[in-house]
């Protein structure tokens, strides 16, 4: 099978470095836009050719668009033409949006996928071969798809190592608001809430795990996120007006010296790790 990627960072890198681990693709060709990416892509050899979209159209069995979700969407025209053997996915942190967007006439063969995994890091340097392996891939709504590519995409992804997790798009951008875009949204306000108070000397002298572990994802594409904050806003409002009523909680409880009501709330919040 050909694999076509469009986009070489992070996770188009990662998942290029995964195909070549377990040689799951006869060719790997990749697509870049700027210069500076095909470059870095080259010297990284994290696909076999980087080629134009005419070409990933007419070669590939599988094309997979690995970049920011709003350049997602305004991609898809492109691939009206695909033929109807051509696998379609997107590997964006938002799905609702993204499959409102699918023309019906390409539905069948567009494979919405959200891998749960990542890190802060961007761009094709930070793609590492084992992102993707023991993590869970969600796909969304694939009642609309043909059996031939949902048996591709459960196909490879299981040959790179993931838990497959099938659901509703609605319920999963609902989800992943509260596991991944609520606790960035914390992380950038975090960031920038000590940057205004604390000058460079402190912060240096005084990080330690605590704030580090809080802070990691503040190092995150600001494109990227952006573009996941105006696709998930609804649920993204909804999550800050639930984190503002604990924040409040919390505040009130320290204001009013309340610490046996403070000790039960983080009991509370303890129990989390049972689960996790
Ligand atoms: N980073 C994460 O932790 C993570 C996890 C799961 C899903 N995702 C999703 O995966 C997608 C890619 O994220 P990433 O972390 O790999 O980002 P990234 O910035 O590392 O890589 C994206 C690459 O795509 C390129 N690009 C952008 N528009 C393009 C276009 N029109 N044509 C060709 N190349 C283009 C950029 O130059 C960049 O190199 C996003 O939709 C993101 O929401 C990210
Ligand atoms: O581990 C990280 O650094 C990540 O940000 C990965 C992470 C997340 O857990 O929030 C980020 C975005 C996703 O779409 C999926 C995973």
């Amino acid at each position: 099978m050909n694999i076509g990627i469009i986009g070489l960072g992070l996770m188009g890198g990662s998942l290029a470095k995964a195909l070549k681990k377990y040689y799951i693709a006869e060719k790997i060709y990749g697509y870049a836009r700027s210069e500076k990416s095909k470059t870095e892509i080259e010297e990284l050899n994290l696909v076999d050719e980087l080629v134009d979209i005419k070409t990933i159209k007419e070669k590939c069995d599988l094309i997979v668009l690995a970049i920011p979700v709003d350049n997602i969407i305004s991609m898809i025209p492109q691939f009206l033409d695909i033929n109807e053997k051509t696998t379609i996915m997107d590997l964006g942190s938002t799905k609702e949006f993204i499959i409102e967007n699918v023309p019906s006439s390409i539905r069948k063969n567009f494979i919405a996928a959200h891998p749960m995994t990542g890190t802060e890091k961007s761009g094709p340097k930070a793609a590492i071969d084992d992102l993707y392996e023991g993590k869970t891939v969600v796909l969304c709504n694939l009642e609309d798809n043909d059996n031939l590519h949902v048996n591709r995409a459960f196909k490879i992804f299981q040959e790179i190592g993931m838990r497959i997790v099938v659901m509703d798009a609605n319920e999963h951008d609902v989800h992943a608001c509260y596991m991944s875009h609520l606790p960035h949204a914390i992380s950038f306000s975090l960031a920038n809430t000590v940057m205004s108070r604390e000058d460079p000397k402190s912060i240096i002298a005084l990080a330690a795990g605590g704030f580090k572990d809080m802070s990691r994802v503040a190092k995150s594409s600001p494109k990227m996120w952006s573009d996941i904050f105006k696709q998930n806003r609804k649920n993204l409002l909804n999550a800050i007006d639930q984190f503002e009523i604990q924040m409040k909680e919390v505040r009130d409880m320290v204001e009013n010296e309340k610490y046996e009501d403070l000790k039960k709330w983080m009991r509370k919040a303890n129990s989390l790790h049972e689960i996790l």
